[in-house]
Parts: C-alpha cells; structure tokens; sequence
C-alpha cells in the first residue's frame, strides 16, 4: 500500500514580513531551511521508502524539497516539478501586508479572502509589478489572475490525476513539497473535506503529514509525523 507524504514548505520571507504571497518567488528564511531539515529527518525515520517527489516551480518549496532530501539521503530520488502545485494565487492583495490590509478592509473580510472556499481575493492588475507575465518559468501558461481555494483545486488536480495517482498506484511512495493553500487543496480532494470544514486543516510547516492510501488511493490511515506538534487531522474518508 502506498505512502504519501505532504510537506509544507518552511518559512518564507514573506511569511516572516506578514505579506500576501501566492505566486509570488519569496524564499526560504534561516527558519524555513531549518523547519525544511526538520522535515527530512522526520521523512528518514519514517517507515516509508520514498522512490519519487513532486514540487512546485517556487523556490521555497523546491528547496524545502531538496533540504529535506538532503537530510533523508535521498537527493538521488527524481524530482518533477510543476506550476500546478504552486501556491494559490492571491491576486491584488500579493505584496500587500496581511496586518494593514486588515486594518483598512476588516478582519472579517480578509478572512473570508484568506479562508473562503469559492471567494478569491480582488484580481492582480496586469502590468502590476507583482505581474509574473515576463516570467521564463511561466512561458505559455495562463497565468492566473486571482485565485480562490476551490479555483486552486480545479488546477491540481489535473496534474494529481495525470502524474501523481500512476506513481502512486504502481506501489511507489512518494513526497510532495507544497505550499499551505495547494495541499489544502489535496487534502480536500483525498479526504473528502466538506467546503466550509476545509478551512481547519493547516499543515504545520517542518511537520509532514503523513497518509497511508489503498489500492484505489483512499487514505486508510493519516497522521503527522511528529504528533506532539501535530494540527487537526482530516477525517479519513
Ligand atoms: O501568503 C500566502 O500565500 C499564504 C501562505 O503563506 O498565506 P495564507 O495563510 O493567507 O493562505
């Protein structure tokens, strides 16, 4: 039966500056590569033999990913990364401090951009200078403009389906290196999560979750591999 492990990636720059990220190419601070190691040494002690890893094209989640390999001994595993994992888009409110863009529109609305399902956040501006149009990484992609939690699922899960479930069904165990919004999406989808509960789950970062799956990928079994710092679990299925 295959294992999955789902790593968030460690503190960003911008997490630690309170700023809207999203798409945007933060990366990792002195904290977040430790929280990245401390990652890998939970994935080596674990009881899984991780064959294949999957990331975004954003660096803090690509070096979380390599930070942890290098801790596990497994920097030989191949890596895919793809534009589909990245984090959710955040539209007009990327750059913005999360703090005073409170201040000026409410907690209360900014939680509903922060943590509604289906609402995403005003939509960025084209030539804004957060606008990743120019960006080599993102050639012939459409770009999107803002994103909601659901708009975010619609797009992982073509490539969850399309590369991650053949690995995943032939036996092979495998790590994700993600980003809070686009594992809470995967969560959803594998846990089945009701759309107003979804919002309690919350990867903590250098603590994977960890998620053992039948022969048809439904999770039999799910914790964090380090359950003294561990958040809500999702119910299994
Ligand atoms: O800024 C972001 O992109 C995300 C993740 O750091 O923040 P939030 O907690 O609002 O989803």
């Amino acid at each position: 039966m295959p294992k999955l492990a789902l790593v968030r990636h460690g503190q960003s720059e911008w997490n630690l500056q309170n700023r809207f990220t999203g798409w945007w190419d933060a990366d990792l601070t002195e904290k977040g590569e430790a929280e990245a190691k401390k990652s890998g040494e939970l994935l080596k002690a674990c009881d899984a033999d991780f064959r294949a890893a999957f990331t975004s094209v954003q660096t803090r989640a690509i070096r979380t990913l390599w930070l942890a390999l290098t801790e596990m001994g497994r920097v030989w595993l191949p890596v895919t990364k793809h534009w589909r994992l990245n984090e959710r888009h955040y539209g007009g409110l990327t750059g913005l401090d999360k703090a005073e863009t409170a201040a000026k529109h409410g907690d209360d609305q900014v939680h509903i951009w922060r943590r509604s399902y289906d609402i995403p956040p005003p939509p960025l501006e084209a030539g804004s200078e957060f606008d990743l149009a120019s960006d080599p990484r993102y050639k012939g992609i459409d770009i999107p403009n803002t994103e909601s939690l659901k708009l975010t699922l619609e797009r992982v899960l073509p490539y969850w389906e399309e590369a991650i479930t053949p690995v995943l069904k032939s036996g092979t165990d495998v790590v994700i290196a993600a980003h809070g919004n686009s594992l809470r999406a995967l969560v959803k989808h594998l846990f089945d999560v009701a759309d107003e509960s979804i919002t309690g789950i919350e990867i903590p970062t250098g603590n994977p979750l960890y998620i053992e799956l039948d022969d048809n990928l439904k999770p039999i079994s799910v914790r964090y591999l380090d359950a003294d710092r561990g958040k809500p679990l999702p119910e299994l299925p």
